[in-house]
């Protein structure tokens, strides 16, 4: 199936489809209880309003947080989407075998290292949800852990510089007036 041409509505709904039937149980953490398809579809929303029109991009910005949050495998994102989305995918995928602590530390890491349709969702990723932290804060967390959040996330999109100028702008207007002051 992934081999066939297809028409890019096409593709990207079924990426819509699947992604809304893989999250179908699971809510947001603010306190309205969002449905969770909202964060991938407003993820590649964002990234289609910042000029992205390649289509693994914006189907991988969909499918972005299956494999991490859901039963989703790799072998089935690559027999749906084929290779090429699988691998942006995974990129964007934290294993959740690892602590906590260390999955946040590998994401500094390796941002700088990812290709470049990876850091696409990765910048469009943290700016979804960055902008959430500024409406609602997660049901429990401090006030610390926004704020630590916010620091974090500087760090990983740092390492993802220089491949959209409008999304790294949203967020350093972001940054800017949660920190106090722009990324160098
Ligand atoms: N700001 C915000 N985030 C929410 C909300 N509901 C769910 N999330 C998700 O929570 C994750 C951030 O919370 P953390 O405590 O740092 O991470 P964890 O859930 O993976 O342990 C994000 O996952 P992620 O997208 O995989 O990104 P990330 O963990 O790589 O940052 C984000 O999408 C919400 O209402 N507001
Ligand atoms: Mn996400």
């Amino acid at each position: 199936m992934s081999s066939e041409i297809t028409s890019v509505p096409l593709a990207l709904l079924r990426a819509a489809d699947f992604a809304a039937r893989k999250h179908r149980d699971q809510r947001r953490k603010d306190p309205v209880q969002t449905p969770y398809i909202n964060h991938p579809l407003g993820v590649a929303l964002l990234l289609a309003e910042s000029g992205v029109e390649d289509v693994a991009t914006l189907q991988a910005a969909v499918l972005h947080d299956t494999v991490e949050d859901t039963d989703t495998s790799l072998e089935e994102i690559e027999r749906e989407f084929g290779t090429l989305v699988r691998r942006i995918v995974d990129e964007c995928t934290d294993d959740k075998a690892l602590p906590k602590a260390e999955r946040k530390r590998l994401q500094i890491v390796n941002a700088p290292h990812k290709s470049n349709q990876a850091k696409h969702v990765k910048l469009a990723d943290k700016l979804y949800n960055l902008r959430d932290l500024q409406h609602a804060t997660p049901n429990g967390w401090t006030p610390e852990r926004v704020h630590e959040y916010f620091v974090w996330a500087r760090k990983v999109t740092d390492g993802c510089r220089g491949v959209n100028a409008s999304i790294e702008q949203q967020l350093d207007t972001i940054y800017a007036q949660v920190l106090g002051h722009v990324a160098s």
